[in-house]
């Protein structure tokens, strides 16, 4: 499938302002007008399962917000990326039988993907058109920062604005020297102490996430509890962390979207063991600082080994810039180009493959 090539006209709506609080706005309104005049519905996919997913929409009927459930079959995409994800928004076909479907996805905004697991260059989308994507840490272990600027660089990667969240604050007593800790490593990214526990932090946390907000992290992390404490009801399933090693149990399988009280929602997404990053320049945004300590090196294209006016080496030597945090980008940026170009790759054959179908549909060549 493709995406809706949309043209851009403009219409009123009594109706689809229902879905304002799930994120629908008047440009995304002017996007569906052919879709409509088409006899479709503007919906959000909250879930995603195997060839069908549930979907909110305003019922044309009654105006309501409604749940249904809908086949993305007619959406299917060879590329794991272009398929239907949670937070996508979609075209329903509320007539079709058997049941519902969805007849075309619009353009995403921005999307949290990964490079999929098991070695694959394949990319998997974990939310859709999302605003700010937390990063659930738990305080309940030393943070590993290396694992965290790989979180940054996935997140800034999106599209959205990353923010840091320390959460299980209540487990410990220097919250506020780690989050300075934390803080070092993440430039221009907000970092907040929070414990779903005590509440502490959870109202700052509610005004760093209007909109769409995804949550992302490893299990056990505390991803499902913030989702409970932001949306003020138990919306996630949450079991008892393994007291032995402090991870989870894999509580969240699928993501699901929830409306919050006082608009917006948040995504919750299963907890994530292999982060892999999928290529672009989100890596550049997570470090921000070398970067721009790069570019007063002397030469432009300075490798930053052992050339003369490197600022890059002269920050490490005196310390402003850890060892640690250079080796961190440098293993990162390996990982990306290695996606880089196993996407090329995968790609060229891609196309190879669907010039070759096109050639044989064509038929044989006449005289
Ligand atoms: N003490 C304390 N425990 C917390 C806090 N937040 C979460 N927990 C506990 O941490 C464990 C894991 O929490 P979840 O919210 O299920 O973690 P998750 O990140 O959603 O895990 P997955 O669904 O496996 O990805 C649970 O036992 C929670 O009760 C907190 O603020 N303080
Ligand atoms: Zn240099």
């Amino acid at each position: 499938m493709s995406y809706a090539t949309l043209s851009t006209t403009s219409t009123t709506s009594t109706t689809d302002s229902t879905l304002s609080g799930h994120g629908w706005t008047p440009e995304l309104e002017e996007l569906f007008t052919p879709l409509a005049e088409a006899g479709l519905t503007p919906a959000r996919i909250a879930r995603v399962d195997r060839g069908q997913c549930d979907v909110v929409l305003a019922d044309p009927g009654t105006g309501e917000l409604r749940t249904v459930r809908a086949d993305t079959r007619p959406v299917r995409d060879p590329d794991p990326v272009n398929c239907p994800c949670t937070g996508d928004w979609a075209a329903v076909d509320l007539a079709a039988e058997p049941m519902p479907t969805v007849s075309a996805l619009l353009p995403r905004g921005t999307a949290i993907i990964r490079k999929g697991a098991g070695g694959r260059s394949d990319g998997q989308v974990l939310a859709a058109n999302i605003d700010t994507v937390l990063i659930a840490v738990s305080l309940a272990a030393d943070p590993d920062l290396g694992r965290i600027e790989r979180f940054l660089a996935l997140a800034w990667e999106s599209g959205a604005e990353p923010v840091v969240v320390l959460t299980k604050a209540d487990l410990v007593d220097d919250a506020e020297f780690v989050r300075a800790d934390v803080e070092g490593i993440a430039p221009g990214v907000t970092v907040l102490a929070v414990s779903a526990e005590t509440g502490e932090g959870v109202d700052v946390l509610r005004a760093c996430t209007p909109g769409s907000t995804a949550l992302i992290g490893q299990s056990g992390a505390g991803k499902s509890t913030l989702t409970n404490a932001l949306a003020g009801m138990d919306a996630m399933t949450v079991q008892q962390t393994r007291a032995s090693d402090e991870k989870g149990r894999h509580t969240t399988t699928t993501r699901e979207l929830i409306p919050l009280p006082g608009g917006g929602v948040v995504i919750d997404t299963p907890g994530l063991r292999e982060v892999g990053l999928y290529g672009g320049q989100g890596l550049a945004q997570a470090f921000s600082d070398i970067e721009e300590l790069a570019e007063n090196c002397r030469f432009h294209d300075c490798g930053h080994h052992s050339e003369p006016g490197c600022a890059v080496s002269a920050a490490l030597a005196d310390g402003t810039l850890p060892q640690r945090r250079m080796d961190s980008y440098l293993k990162l940026q390996r990982e990306n180009e290695w996606i880089a170009s196993r996407s090329d790759a995968r790609l060229a054959a891609a196309r190879l493959k669907k010039w070759k179908a096109t050639i044989k549909s064509a038929g044989p060549i006449r005289p």
